[in-house]
């Protein structure tokens, strides 16, 4: 959809607020065009002398009255105007956002964070002029150039009405270069900015590591070479938007020269009046208006249609996850996962290959293996972050695809290797997926979680602020505050009606890397007696102490992004792999650090 189409759909949409808008720019270009006329009748009343006393104040009283209702008029249009267009500015954003949602990790692998905020700020204020001011712009300069034009040709003279049109056709190929130029120059200005916003989102977020590694110094002259540079960009296109002025100061210029001259010719052979003339002249400087308005709307309707070009793929880009499932989860059912492969965009390498596996309700999976080896993968096939490139993997007997997606999510606790927490409070962050959750609830998640210690401790216990992303907790708090918030989100413990049934599956992603050996073993002490109680759930937990996966029912083994060993924990010792091995280092590693 071009930039026209989008506006003009939503010119149709909000006609009310546009008409109306139409209705007092053509008033008030009405009393425009009659003003001029007015004064060159008055001054010809003055010269004959026919216009004096009350007659004289009435017609100057008039030109008062005409005054006021323009400023009236137009201060009508603005508001009509502008909360038609803030309303289209609200509209996009929230569809922007709204999309941006729907899109899977996938989609936003190839895109910059920075890139899509500037789409949000920048380039939607830029769509939002275009139709806002700009539209307007061009309606009201449109009706005021052609109603002076009549007036010159129709009103006063038409043999001067032409002659000073002589000057106009230049200006029109004038204008049309510029914008051409204005509209590179903006999508330069726009992409820049994007650069800038990235630079800014990334530096901040890092801001501590940068900052340990003394490269703020560094960072801070990067940005502001990206500062000068999209300052640049905007000053280049500030400058094609400066030559619209003098195209137009040398075409009324020329065609006031032309009219003065002519005009005075025709005065002297007397086919025309003074008054006519002043009126004449009157009108050419009224000209001035519906020309810098012409190049006022082609620079925002350019600066539009640079931001339209960067906005619209974003808007119409196929969802990278399609939600067109519609089967319920049963209560309790078995995740298999059917020779299953799937390589990332763009890798040369497979990150998994051939995965197969069945993980009945009630059970548990322990996943191992190498950095790199494909266990985070696994669960993001699962989580329908990423589609298999082959093989199928299924709830139920039912292909992920065809399971309503609210639903799955809704099976699915996730707590990834990186826990986000928000900035807010603990109780809020552990309550993230059920806000509902009563404080007792909320406490013995984190009690199961083995956290619930450690927010007493904080200054205002689960009513503490934690700081953007949980900053001012440490590794391993953040880790089981996002334990527990997971366990609320599968209904453990003592859960509402809502939740008291229907599958669950906790997927702990190395979730407890950051606790220490002790704590972990209370933690999964609790989850295997809950789990007890809720025989329809189940858990996978992907880990590279194997101690946290010993009691699972089964372990997998992934090296290279293949299953390479399979069975339990005395299994595994006994088939002397790569598990007996770690094993082994592990014990060993312990022992020393106990001593
Ligand atoms: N978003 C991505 N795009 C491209 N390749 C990726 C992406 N994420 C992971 N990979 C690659 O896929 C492979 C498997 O990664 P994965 O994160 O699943 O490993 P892992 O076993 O969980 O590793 P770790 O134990 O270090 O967390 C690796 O080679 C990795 O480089």
């Amino acid at each position: 959809m071009t930039l026209t189409q989008m506006l003009a759909g939503f010119v149709r949409r909000h006609w009310p607020a546009y008409a109306g808008s139409a209705l007092m720019l053509a008033g008030i270009a009405l009393l425009i065009v009659w003003i001029p006329r007015q004064v060159g009748q008055v001054v010809d009343g003055l010269v004959a002398g026919r216009l004096q006393g009350m007659a004289l104040l009435r017609e100057l009283g008039l030109l008062v009255g005409a005054g006021v209702s323009i400023y009236l008029l137009r201060v009508g249009w603005r508001l009509a105007l502008f909360a038609a267009a803030y309303r289209l500015g609200q509209q996009l954003r929230t569809r922007l956002y709204a999309r941006l949602s729907l899109q899977g990790p996938a989609y936003f692998q190839a895109k910059r964070t920075g890139d899509l905020m500037a789409l949000a700020t920048n380039d939607i204020d830029a769509v939002e002029m275009a139709a806002g001011e700009a539209l307007l712009a061009a309606f009201d300069g449109s009706l005021t150039l052609l109603l002076v034009l009549l007036m010159m040709t129709v009103g006063v003279d038409w043999r001067l009405g032409l002659a000073t049109l002589i000057p106009f056709p230049f200006m029109a190929f004038a204008f049309w270069r510029i914008s051409n130029h204005v509209h590179q120059a903006w999508q330069s200005s726009l992409a820049q900015f994007s650069g800038l916003n990235q630079h800014v989102q990334e530096g901040l977020s890092g801001v501590r590591t940068l900052r340990a590694l003394g490269l703020l110094p560094r960072n801070t002259r990067q940005f502001s070479e990206l500062a000068a540079g999209a300052g640049e960009a905007s000053f280049q296109a500030q400058r094609w938007e400066a030559a619209f002025e003098p195209a137009v100061g040398m075409t009324l210029s020329a065609a006031m020269a032309i009219a003065l001259g002519l005009g005075g010719w025709l005065v002297a052979r007397q086919e025309l009046s003074i008054g006519q003339l002043t009126s004449f002249t009157m009108y050419l400087g009224q000209l001035i208006w519906p020309m810098f308005a012409a190049g006022w709307v082609l620079s925002l309707l350019e600066r539009g249609r640079a931001a339209w070009d960067r906005l619209g793929p974003v808007l119409e880009a196929p969802l990278s996850l399609q939600d067109e499932g519609q089967a319920e989860l049963p209560r309790a059912a078995t995740l298999r996962f059917e020779g299953v492969s799937f390589s990332y965009p763009e890798a040369e390498k497979a990150a998994l290959q051939d995965i197969a596996l069945e993980l009945p309700p009630g059970q548990t999976l322990g996943l191992v293996g190498p950095t790199g080896s494909g266990k985070s993968t696994l669960l993001r096939l699962l989580l329908r972050q990423f589609e298999p490139s082959q093989g199928q993997i299924t709830f139920g007997g039912q292909v992920l695809p065809a399971l309503r997606l609210a639903a799955l999510r809704r099976a699915l606790a996730w707590v990834p290797q990186e826990p986000f927490l928000f900035s807010a409070r603990i109780a809020e962050n552990i309550a993230l997926a059920r806000p509902e959750a009563s404080p007792a609830e909320i406490e013995e998640a984190a009690r199961l979680a083995a956290v619930h210690e450690d927010i007493q401790r904080l200054p205002q216990g689960y009513a503490t602020e934690i700081g953007e992303r949980g900053v001012t907790l440490s590794g391993g708090q953040r880790q089981r505050v996002a334990i527990a918030r997971a366990l609320l989100h599968l209904g453990v413990p003592s859960a509402g009606p809502a939740h008291s049934g229907g599958m669950g599956m906790l997927l702990l992603d190395d979730a407890l890397s950051a606790v220490d050996t002790g704590t972990e073993t209370q933690i999964l002490d609790h989850l295997r007696t809950q789990r007890r109680q809720r025989p329809e759930h189940s858990a996978i937990i992907v880990s590279h102490r194997l101690s946290a996966v010993m009691e699972a029912d089964q372990i997998l083994v992934l090296r290279g992004g293949r299953i390479t060993e399979r069975g339990s924990h005395a299994e595994l010792l006994a088939l002397g792999g790569w598990y007996a091995t770690q094993w082994r280092y592990q014990q060993l590693e312990a022992s020393l650090d106990a001593l």
